[in-house]
């Protein structure tokens, strides 16, 4: 059995080494339930799969109570799909083990829906059979987000394993429609607050990746999303283009100019008024970027992208993490299988997002972007119908890395990964980050365990062993390194006597 040296330092413990030892020894088991849970097509963007989804929620909360936690499965109603049609959301997991008041508590949050994923779109194995390939476990869903998830119930289940003591309270919060804009969940977290959530001291979040293929990271910053649909139609049903084409204007021609108005060649966004509340940069900002460990070529390598945007490394960070973007990602209602169909689709769907960036607001850019959309549309005289809508948007979320939590999280990870961490933002979005901060007010931090090379969301997704493993191992770690904190627990047990 293959024992990773970084987990044992000079640096940890004996009971921390005794818990590296469980699970560097059980690693085979962990890899096993990581497989059974890949193989659930949990994806959450298509209506036809909502069961699968469920499904993944209960056979997390099984798993979650065979650890001995209390599971609660939280209805979140339904929501309204873009034909009219309603359709159930999957329930959420609220979940407890320990409920000590000398005890920090701390809540973990992730999910265990995914992105699609069809071996036709290009895949080398199956996405649904997490397939190891020197030392790689590709499967949709290995990185983003079930192999973290699995890592913190691996890591208490470690501790339950031994008869070893867990130093913390742990609640766990775990979603199945993260990937569709964590819908229905910012209401939850409202009506939780002075109940599930209010004994919590921290919330951590492991659903991005390190910046580096190699070296660890913290994030302490992230970007929201503002998600647009825009609809042009022309009729009830799709036309010959022998017969029509040439005397009418094409809803798909009318959506490409739209589209193509967005965004020019070096990647600036074309809406008046998007840059207009983009907080400043400071000459302190500025260092910060100057400071980070980034392999530009590594980053390309992963991209499989030959050229970017940018040359230097302050200008890719900056305009991943402290810079809106705008991507476009698809369009409903156009024939994209192979060969030719000379159709006219009489309704197409073009769908892009705004990745936010601190101080720029949602209402705001929602209003800039469908008045830009109007007027460019009004340009074209065409009689067609246009449609713009929003179907979910995500805030920033920026912490403060003095925060004890993050002192917590630097030592675990010294310990594991015998190195400090990056301190990094990340261009991607995790909505429920913005609403911990916003509404319960506590700290907030994110604990990515995969490589930057994990490809979230693209046909090669991977989680490897390594991290796999010493991910479970950090999070053991972390426990142990936020019941070492003296401030929080002497506030706590202040708290509990007074009361
Ligand atoms: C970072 C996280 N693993 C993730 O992939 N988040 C999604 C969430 C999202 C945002 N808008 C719609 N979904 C992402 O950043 O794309
Ligand atoms: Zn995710
Ligand atoms: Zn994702």
């Amino acid at each position: 059995m293959l024992l990773f040296e970084a987990g044992v330092s000079s640096s940890s413990s004996g009971l921390e080494n005794q818990i590296f030892q469980y699970i560097d020894l059980h690693q085979n088991e962990f890899i096993q339930t990581l497989k059974e849970w890949v193989a659930v097509e949990s994806d959450s963007i298509q209506p036809g799969l909502r069961q699968e989804v469920t499904r993944m929620v209960e056979l997390t909360a099984d798993r979650l109570r065979a650890l001995g936690a209390t599971v609660e499965l939280v209805k979140l109603g339904s929501h309204k799909l873009s034909d009219g049609q309603s359709l159930l959301l999957p329930p959420l997991i609220l979940a407890e083990l320990g409920k000590d008041p000398q005890k920090p508590t701390v809540c973990f949050y992730g999910h265990v829906d995914v992105q699609p994923a069809k071996k036709e779109d290009g895949w080398k194995t199956d996405p649904y059979t997490l397939t190891e390939i020197d030392g790689n476990l590709y499967g949709r869903g290995a990185t983003d987000n079930k192999g973290p998830v699995l890592a913190w119930i691996n890591a208490a289940e470690s501790f339950r394993a031994l008869k070893l003591d867990i130093p913390v309270n742990l609640k766990f919060i775990i979603e199945g429609m993260e990937e569709a804009g964590s819908l229905g969940l910012e209401e939850i977290i409202k009506k939780e607050n002075q109940r599930f959530f209010s004994d919590v001291d921290f919330f951590v979040i492991s659903d991005n990746l390190w910046l580096s293929n190699r070296k660890p990271a913290l994030t302490y910053g992230s970007r929201g999303n503002i998600c647009f649909s825009v609809e042009v139609r022309c009729g009830e049903r799709d036309l010959h283009s022998g017969s029509f084409g040439g005397i009418i204007h094409e809803p798909m021609t009318d959506l490409i100019a739209l589209l193509d108005s967005l965004v020019d060649t070096s990647g600036r966004i074309l809406i008046p008024g998007v840059y207009d509340d983009v907080a400043s940069l400071t000459e302190e900002e500025k260092k910060l970027y100057e400071a980070i460990e980034f392999d530009i070529e590594e980053y390309k390598n992963n991209s499989g992208v030959k050229k970017f945007l940018y040359d230097t490394k302050e200008e890719i960070l900056m305009h991943l993490w402290r810079y809106p973007s705008l991507s476009i990602h698809g369009i409903e209602g156009a024939f994209h299988e192979p060969g030719i169909k000379t159709v006219i689709p009489a309704k197409v769907i073009g769908k892009f997002s705004i990745r936010q960036v601190p101080h720029m607001d949602i209402s705001i850019g929602e209003h800039q972007v469908i008045k830009y959309l109007e007027d460019v549309f009004s340009k074209r005289n065409s009689p067609n119908k246009l449609k713009v809508s929003v179907p979910t948007s995500a805030m920033p979320w920026v912490a403060n890395i003095n925060d004890p939590l993050y002192t917590a999280a630097r030592k675990a990870i010294k310990t594991v990964f015998g190195q400090d961490p990056e301190m990094i933002r990340d261009g991607a979005t995790i909505p429920i980050a913005q609403m911990f901060q916003n509404i319960t007010r506590k700290s907030v931090m994110m604990l990515p365990v995969g490589a930057a090379d994990d490809a979230e969301h693209s046909q090669k997704e991977k989680i490897s062993r390594h991290n796999y493993i010493q991910g479970t191992k950090l999070f053991a770690t972390l426990f142990l390194e936020i019941a070492k904190l003296p401030g929080k627990l002497q506030e706590k047990s202040n708290t509990t006597t007074t009361n």
